[in-house]
């Protein structure tokens, strides 16, 4: 059987439906000749294709370098060139500046415009940690983050679960929008009987939770054999954590998560900071849910509205991006390293970023009081 003799019909059905219609001509396993149409389950033509290497899905070898690879993409330089590494430094920071050396213009844009805060939490917020369950922020961040939200309509927007982020932060005053925007809420109000009432504002992936918790239970099953791999439940997606895997055995890690995605075609992969990420299908991420909450506050066609994002990872870009395409407002760009971004500023820290937010409540008492 070779790869001449079978076509799949179509990429896209490999990924979302349960069968694969394939044409098949003069080949030694389906000796037919003009082609004919066949139609097969997907999981057992996949499995077939891969074992003849005639699939186009990404062999593990190459997850494992996406792996190794796994925060947002590193700007290549020549490997054997430690001068060009130090240019594309300088000219990286050229590009991206520093939002702190950036101030005194930043806020010169937002004068006379309701800036709306956007907030990552893991890596922006609070520092990347070994132990997912203990990314906790100071209480120094903690102070700003309410500073800020006493200032400016503030969202954390996360890939955890909102009750997980929640437990860390601590605050009511805010938006949240947890599992990577899928579940959104407005800021808890106490009721006229001194209930606190939560708002829910949108979850588009709300028939996926029972798939969730199924695969999770799975995923923990299937890679309770492996030192150091965690499975977390973000409720409308998952992650399956490798910080604390040994990297000989993050072939074996992948395996277990690549064979459950094959049955589940309504859920893909994406990939975070030594996390495998696993969601709903769905066409929504942080950009459509920074869109969503601009739209809440009332802002979607205001031209007096300067949102501003501040994120570190790989799916933060898809919020730096919406900004860039609305041109209107920016994203900050928390690295200490170049990377790819669409982001317009960089700080390199949670520290720097706590410092930016104090400027910026600072700066904005001050303009309420020379008004
Ligand atoms: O959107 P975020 O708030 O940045 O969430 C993305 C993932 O963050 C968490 O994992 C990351 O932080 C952990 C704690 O520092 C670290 O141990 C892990 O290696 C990082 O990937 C969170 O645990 C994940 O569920 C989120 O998807």
């Amino acid at each position: 059987m070779t790869n001449q003799n079978v076509i799949v019909s179509d990429r896209k059905p490999i990924l979302g439906s349960k069968t694969i219609t394939v044409s098949v001509s003069n080949s030694p396993l389906f000796s037919t000749s003009p082609p004919t149409y066949f139609t097969f389950p997907r999981r057992k033509l996949l499995q077939l294709l891969e074992s003849n290497n005639m699939v186009g899905t990404p062999k593990i070898s190459s997850w494992v370098d996406s792996m190794r690879d796994s925060s947002p993409t590193r700007l290549r330089s020549s490997s054997h060139d430690s001068v060009l590494e130090n240019d594309d430094k300088n000219s990286w920071i050229v590009r991206f500046p520093s939002a702190l050396n950036m101030f005194d213009e930043i806020v010169n844009v937002a004068k006379g415009k309701q800036i709306v805060m956007f907030l990552d939490y893991d890596g922006t917020l609070s520092p990347i940690v070994e132990d997912p369950d203990k990314a906790y922020i100071t209480h120094e961040m903690r102070e700003v983050i309410k500073d800020v939200a006493l200032n400016f309509p503030t969202a954390i927007v996360t890939g955890r679960s909102i009750d997980k982020v929640r437990s860390f932060v601590k605050l009511n005053e805010i938006y949240y929008a947890g599992s990577h925007g899928m579940d959104i809420e407005a800021p808890v109000k106490e009721n006229t009987c001194g209930e606190n009432n939560q708002g829910v504002l949108f979850q588009p992936a709300r028939e996926f939770v029972p798939m969730i918790e199924k695969v999770v239970k799975i995923l923990e099953e299937k890679t309770k054999w492996i030192p150091g791999a965690m499975v977390e439940n973000n409720k409308f997606c998952l992650s399956v954590h490798f910080r604390r895997v040994d990297e000989k055995r993050w072939a074996a890690l992948a395996e277990q998560v690549k064979s459950v995605l094959l049955d589940y075609p309504k859920l893909k992969l994406t990939q975070g900071r030594k996390v495998l990420e696993i969601r709903p299908t769905i066409k929504w991420d942080k950009g459509q849910a920074l869109t969503f909450l601009l739209k809440s506050l009332g802002y979607e066609n205001s031209e007096d509205v300067l949102p501003v994002y501040i994120g570190d990872d790989r799916t933060d870009e898809d919020a730096f991006k919406v900004l860039r395409e609305r041109g209107q407002g920016f994203g900050i760009l928390v690295s200490k390293v170049p990377k790819e971004t669409n982001a317009s500023y960089s700080l390199q820290d949670p520290s720097q970023v706590n410092e930016f937010l104090k400027r910026l409540v600072d700066w904005k008492k001050k303009s309420v009081g020379e008004e």
